[in-house]
């Protein structure tokens, strides 16, 4: 953590100004406190406040999102005081008025205190707009630094986590419940600190007015704060609810509204079964809404009961007083309006409740993504890195040597190699860290890889081949740092990937997946993603190699041009192509090619070929392939079958042998 804003200003800048801010102007990134800064005892005070009304305990770790903001809240604070105790002169204003102005029928007598009630409420609204304008800020402080730590942590996790998790989970965290965590944290300042002043002011004016009349509020107060507290548990468990049904329709929407996801609704003609799924999450959203209504109007009548028999209880007294001619009519009069102060605010508390406490399950939801633990690799770097060490360039030529190899001790001027020394892997385990591998025994069906010995040879081509599951892409993922073994080890240049900084393994490493994604972004955007700083004259470069200045001619916005989301406005060759491209500019030592032609048709597939082979003079290359007559030329083949290697050698070898490779080769030739 704390890395978040780091990327280059100046590559950002030539990505487009426009994706990052509106006004094309790059601003900086907005400092987030440390976890362990050490904040005033005003927000101390604060986040404690949170955990006690949201009824969240980890409320009061988002003390972060505004510690350095003790000031504003003290301000705040404060200015709730002053507005409360400007609204407390009115009381003693109307007071005067009443019994001292008004019996003298001079209109003169009036002008003084009815300026003062103006100046009073004038003075009051002052305060009011500036406590919203600080807390407007504060609020607005609060949520981009949420969505900041929530996005750094989420650039950080280990690529495991994503497989397993929903985009709609995470776009709720990123929405509702940074709306809601901000609206709560704003709130404790606002509704609450200014709840209080007013109830703790209200109650000293009833006090100062007259103390007998003081006594009733006393005994009927405490009865009305109680049944605001009432139902509290009912009230949560219901926002709470509310919350989830929140989250699963956002995951259907993510769901259903991506492209590929809208493609295969009309695909399966869906559109109604899934409008069925949707309809019936938001009547069962609306029956918990309307649940908590209908209890919330109940408590919001009983605590108007209680204020009602409060002040009924205090105007009784007070007309006998009256009557008895121990107290003015101002006072009483003035009482009402104190008890108004006092006591007006209880009833929104209700409403209050209950979103403070929708807000708990967001906070809950907030931080269980926050605690999802980072690659540790990643990690590791991050805590030990120089502050001046630099991204390395990658090589042009297949012979330079690497910076980033050398600086971590890996022997770049002999080539890369690429070995895997005993490695057993499982999707299950990668995530499962808590489970000692003894509780896996080796014929355990768990194990997507078991044992898997190979070696890709300094500058050499060696391609995986095998039938669909064996365990070909599963290579590519841990080859190119994503996963790590559970057992044995994988080494570049004879160092363990563990011990290669992510920044540095990457540009030695370049992956063209299976299915590669482009970014809704323009064409060249997507491929300085291979390399930021390359000039668009090295753009049209790549393009060319990977066959793509065809396209590039054809479209009226050349490289400006916006792919659409996940690059469907290009066809599936295309998209291979452009993302062939863009690991032609990262320009890697090594490259992994996971079915990278296996969209192309026989023209475009010859065309990327022959780049791809020029590219490959002097790397290291691991190919995956189906279309064995792809591999033919590679200088070894290893093939697998339930996620063993179960044989190795050239094609003729292998041929020869007669085994599984002759067994897969042999129909598709026929
Ligand atoms: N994210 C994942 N979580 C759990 N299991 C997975 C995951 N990805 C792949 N697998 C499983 O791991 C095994 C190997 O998958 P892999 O994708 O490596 O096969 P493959 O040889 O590349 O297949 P294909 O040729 O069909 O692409 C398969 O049984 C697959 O179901």
């Amino acid at each position: 953590m704390g890395r978040q804003g780091c990327a280059p200003r100046e590559a950002l800048r030539r990505l487009g100004a426009r994706r990052h801010s509106l006004g094309g102007v790059i601003r900086e990134p907005l400092p987030v406190p440390s976890e362990t800064a050490f904040p005033s005892w005003v927000i101390r005070l604060h986040a404690r406040a949170l955990a006690r009304l949201t009824g969240a305990p980890e409320a009061r770790r988002s003390v972060r999102f505004f510690a350095d903001q003790g000031r504003v809240v003290a301000v705040l604070v404060g200015l709730s005081v002053l507005g409360s105790a400007a609204v407390a002169v009115g009381p003693f204003v109307l007071r005067h008025l009443i019994d001292t102005s008004l019996p003298t029928g001079q209109v003169r007598d009036l002008v003084v205190p009815v300026l003062l009630l103006c100046a009073v409420l004038v003075f009051e609204s002052s305060v009011l707009s500036v406590r919203m304008a600080l807390i407007a800020r504060l609020g607005g402080v609060v949520s981009v630094r949420i969505r900041q730590t929530v996005n750094a942590h989420l650039q950080r996790l280990p690529f495991a986590f994503f497989p397993r998790s929903q985009q709609g989970e995470v776009m709720t965290v990123m929405s509702t419940d940074v709306l809601n965590a901000q609206n709560a944290i704003s709130a404790t300042v606002q509704a609450v600190v200014c709840r209080i002043a007013d109830i703790v002011v209200g109650s000293i004016v009833v006090f100062v007015l007259d103390w007998r009349l003081s006594l009733a509020v006393m005994v009927f107060a405490p009865a009305t704060l109680l049944i605001v507290r009432s139902g509290r548990r009912r009230l949560a468990a219901l926002s709470i609810r509310q919350r989830e049904l929140d989250g699963l329709l956002m995951v259907q929407v993510a769901d259903t509204s991506s492209v590929s996801g809208a493609l295969h609704v009309r695909l399966f003609d869906r559109v109604d079964y899934e409008q069925t799924r949707f309809d019936a999450a938001g009547a069962e959203l609306l029956a918990a809404a309307e649940d908590q209504a209908r209890l919330m109007s109940r408590v919001r009548f009983l605590v108007n009961l209680g204020i009602i028999a409060t002040m009924t209880a205090v105007l009784a007294l007070g007309a006998w007083l009256v009557s008895s001619g121990r107290i003015t009519l101002g006072t009483v009069a003035a009482l009402g309006g104190a008890l108004l102060v006092a006591f007006g605010p209880l009833s929104s508390a209700v409403n209050l409740r209950a979103e403070l406490a929708g807000a708990g399950a967001s906070f809950r939801r907030i931080f269980s993504l926050l605690d999802v633990p980072q690659d540790e690799v990643r990690l590791r770097f991050e805590g030990a890195r120089a502050p001046a060490l630099t991204v390395p360039r990658a090589p042009r030529s297949g012979t330079e040597p690497v910076p980033a190899a050398a600086r971590w001790g890996v022997d770049a001027g002999r080539g890369l190699d690429l070995t895997f020394d005993d490695v057993w892997f499982s999707y299950d385990l990668a995530t499962a860290e808590d489970r000692p591998d003894g509780d896996w025994p080796d014929d355990d069906p768990t194990w997507n890889l078991r044992g898997v010995t190979l070696k890709v040879a300094a500058g050499t081509t060696t391609a995986i081949v095998g039938a669909s599951g064996a365990g070909k892409t599963t290579i590519t993922y841990l080859a190119s740092g994503m996963h790590r073994p559970r057992r044995g080890g994988i080494r570049l240049g004879g160092v363990p990937l563990d011990d290669i900084p992510p920044d540095s393994l990457h540009t030695m490493i370049g992956v063209v997946p299976q299915d590669p994604h482009l970014f809704h972004d323009t064409i060249a955007a997507n491929l300085r993603y291979g390399r930021l700083d390359a000039t668009d004259d090295e753009l049209r470069a790549a393009l060319a190699a990977a066959s793509l200045s065809a396209l590039l001619d054809r479209l009226p916005e050349g490289l400006a041009t916006r792919v659409g989301a996940r690059g469907y406005r290009l066809s599936g060759g295309e998209r291979q192509r452009l993302a062939i491209a863009r690991v032609l500019l990262q320009s890697p030592r090594v490259l992994v090619l996971d079915e990278a032609t296996s969209a192309l048709d026989t023209v475009s597939e010859a065309a990327v070929r022959t780049a791809l082979d020029r590219l490959a003079v002097g790397r290291t290359c691991l190919v995956i392939a189906h279309r064995l007559s792809t591999v033919i030329d590679a200088d070894r083949i290893y093939v697998m079958d339930h996620g063993q290697i179960v044989e190795d050698g050239t094609h003729s070898e292998l041929l020869a042998d007669g085994g599984a490779y002759a067994r897969l080769y042999r129909p598709t030739v026929v």
